[in-house]
C-alpha cells in the first residue's frame, strides 16, 4: 500500500499523507448509513476521513451505525460544523403529492445545504494547505454545500448517489425533453413516473442540486454491474455524465455474518431468529421516513396474524430533524395503541414488534430471514439483495416505486403488495392484501421459486464487492501507487 497507517489516528498523524477525504451526508439515516460505510471503506486503506454534519447527526451517525468499533474507524474524524440546528423546521404546507412524504426533513435538506456551505469551505482550505490532494464526497444532494471546491487546486468532489442507477437513470429521462438516445428493446418502457411520489418543493431542490453536480468530477453508486450494469451503461451515455468519471462502488454494506453466540450487545430479535427455522421468518420494515397511519398499522396487522407466518416487525414513526428530542426517542412509538387488542399476546410464539434500533442488515443476514416486507428505500433493497432475501414491495414515496419495480419486474427478486399503479398513494391497504402478499412470498412455490432466484443474486452481488473495492481504491490511491498495487487488489 501506498499509504502508512497513523499511529495516533488523529489529524495530526496524517500530516505526510498525500490524499485526505471529506464526506458530506444528507442528514438523514438513509443518507448517513450509505456514506458512513463508505467512510469505513476509505479508512480501511489508511486514508484519513472527515466526516462533516450537525453534532445532532453526526451523533445519530455514531449512535445508529452497527460496529463503528472496527479499528479502521480510528481514521474518521467527525466534525460538528454547527453546534446545535440553528432554525425550527415546520413541516412545509403539503400541495398535493403523497402523504408519506417527509415534508418535515425537506426543510432541514434545503436549511443546511446552504448553511454549511462556509464552513465546509474553510474545513477544505485548511485541509488543502497540508495534503497533498483533498477529495471530497458529497451526498447528491448536498452539492450546494460544496460550491467553493472550484477555488481550491488540489481539491476535487464527487458526487455520491443512495439510490439505484436504474431510478437514477429513469428520474433524469424523465426530465429529458428531448431523448438523446433510443432505448434498447431490453429496457422497460412503463417505469413509474416519479409524479405525485414526491412534492414539487423537493423537485425544484433536487433539480437546484442536479445543476450544482456539474462541478464534480464524477459520480459514485451504491450499486455492482451484476444488478444494475445495464443502467450504469446507459447513465454514463447521458450528456449530464459526458466526461465524468462513474465508478459502481456497492454494495459497501457490510457482509457480516451473524453470529450464533449471545452477547449482552446482541439485540434480542436475533436470539430470537436463532430459535426459528432457516427462511422461515419474514422481516417487516419501512425505513426512517415513514409513519404510517393508525388504520394502516391495525390492518397491517392483521394482516400479519392472519398470514400464520413468523415475522419481526419494526413499529417506529419517521425520524424527526432531532431523533435526541424528548417528544420523538429516536422514532419509537409511544404505548400499543395502534395495535389491535391482545396482537402481541396472540401472535407472541410466531412474530415479535420491535420498536428500538434494530441490526437490519444482520437480521437479513441470519439463516432465519426468508423475506422482507419493504418500502423500497435504497439501502433496504441493496442490503435485502446483498443478503439473498426477496422483497415483498409496498413502496411510499420518492424513489421507491422505481426501486419496487426495479425488484420486481427487471430482477425478479420480489412480488408487489399492493398493484401501485392503480392505487391511490394515501390509500390504507388492507389486510387481506398483506395477508396473501406474506403468505405468497413465504409459503408458496412462486415465493420459493423467487426465494431461490435472490439467493442466485445474492451470491453474485457479494462476489461485486471485491469489484466495488477496486473502484474505490482505483479512485483514492491509484495516483499515488504502482500498477501492480492496483491490480493486485
Ligand atoms: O431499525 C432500523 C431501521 C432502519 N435501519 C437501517 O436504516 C436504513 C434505512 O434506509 P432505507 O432503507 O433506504 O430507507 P429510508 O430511511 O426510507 O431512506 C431514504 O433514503 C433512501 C436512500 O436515498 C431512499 O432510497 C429512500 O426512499 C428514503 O426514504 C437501512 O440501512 C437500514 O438497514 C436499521 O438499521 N434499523
Amino acid at each position: 500500500m501506498a499509504c502508512q497507517r497513523s499511529e495516533t489516528g488523529n489529524e495530526n498523524g496524517f500530516k505526510n499523507q498525500p490524499t485526505v477525504v471529506v464526506v458530506i451526508p444528507l442528514p438523514a439515516q438513509g443518507h448517513i448509513t450509505p456514506i458512513l460505510h463508505l467512510s469505513r471503506h476509505i479508512a480501511s486503506y489508511q486514508i484519513p476521513v472527515h466526516f462533516v454534519g450537525s453534532a445532532t447527526h453526526n451523533r445519530q451517525a455514531k449512535v445508529r451505525v452497527h460496529g463503528l468499533d472496527q479499528p479502521n474507524s480510528t481514521n474518521i474524524i467527525f466534525h460538528d460544523l454547527i453546534e446545535l440546528l440553528p432554525l425550527s423546521f415546520p413541516a412545509l404546507t403539503p400541495s398535493g403529492m403523497s402523504n408519506n412524504f417527509p415534508m418535515h426533513l425537506q426543510r432541514l435538506f434545503q436549511a443546511l445545504s446552504y448553511i454549511l456551505r462556509h464552513p465546509v469551505s474553510q474545513l477544505l482550505r485548511t485541509l488543502s494547505a497540508k495534503f497533498r490532494r483533498v477529495v471530497i464526497i458529497h451526498d447528491s444532494l448536498m452539492a450546494s454545500a460544496v460550491q467553493d471546491v472550484e477555488s481550491i487546486p488540489n481539491a476535487e468532489s464527487y458526487t455520491f448517489h443512495t439510490s439505484s442507477a436504474f431510478t437514477i437513470f429513469f428520474t433524469i429521462w424523465e426530465s429529458l425533453v428531448e431523448k438523446p438516445f433510443a432505448l434498447g428493446p431490453n429496457i422497460p418502457k412503463n417505469v413509474p413516473s416519479h409524479k405525485g411520489w414526491a412534492c414539487p418543493e423537493f423537485d425544484k431542490f433536487l433539480a437546484k442540486q442536479y445543476k450544482l453536480m456539474s462541478l464534480s468530477s464524477g459520480r459514485l453508486y451504491n450499486t455492482c454491474k451484476a444488478l444494475e450494469g445495464k443502467y450504469m451503461d446507459l447513465l454514463a451515455k447521458l450528456p449530464v455524465n459526458e466526461n465524468k468519471k462513474l465508478y459502481a462502488i456497492g454494495p459497501i454494506t457490510p457482509l457480516k455474518k451473524t453470529s450464533k453466540t449471545s452477547s449482552k450487545t446482541r439485540h434480542y430479535s436475533l436470539d430470537w431468529l436463532d430459535e426459528q427455522e432457516k427462511d422461515s421468518v419474514i422481516y417487516v420494515s419501512f425505513g426512517t421516513t415513514i409513519s404510517m397511519k393508525d388504520e394502516q398499522i391495525r390492518e397491517l396487522a392483521i394482516g400479519l396474524e392472519k398470514s400464520e407466518q413468523k415475522f419481526i416487525w419494526i413499529l417506529r414513526e419517521a425520524d424527526k430533524v432531532n431523533i435526541f428530542e424528548e417528544e420523538n426517542e429516536g422514532g419509537i412509538r409511544r404505548g400499543h395503541d395502534q395495535l389491535p387488542e391482545g396482537f402481541e399476546d396472540r401472535v407472541r410464539n410466531r412474530g415479535i414488534v420491535v420498536r428500538d434500533w434494530a441490526p437490519q442488515t444482520e437480521i437479513l443476514g441470519h439463516p432465519a430471514t426468508g423475506g422482507f416486507v419493504s418500502h423500497c428505500g435504497w439501502n433496504s433493497c441493496i442490503e435485502s439483495m446483498t443478503m439473498g432475501v426477496p422483497i415483498a414491495a409496498w413502496p411510499m414515496h420518492s424513489d421507491q416505486p422505481k426501486n419496487s419495480f426495479l425488484i420486481t419486474e427487471v430482477v425478479r427478486v420480489g412480488l408487489v403488495v399492493k398493484d401501485w399503479a392503480n392505487h391511490k398513494h394515501d390509500q390504507v391497504v388492507k389486510s387481506s392484501v398483506v395477508e396473501n402478499a406474506v403468505r405468497k412470498l413465504m409459503s408458496s412455490s412462486q415465493g420459493k421459486e423467487i426465494r431461490k432466484k435472490a439467493a442466485e443474486l445474492g451470491v453474485a452481488v457479494r462476489a461485486s464487492t471485491a469489484e466495488g473495492v477496486k473502484c474505490l481504491y482505483m479512485l483514492y490511491i491509484s495516483p499515488y501507487a504502482d500498477e501492480a498495487a492496483v491490480s493486485s487488489v
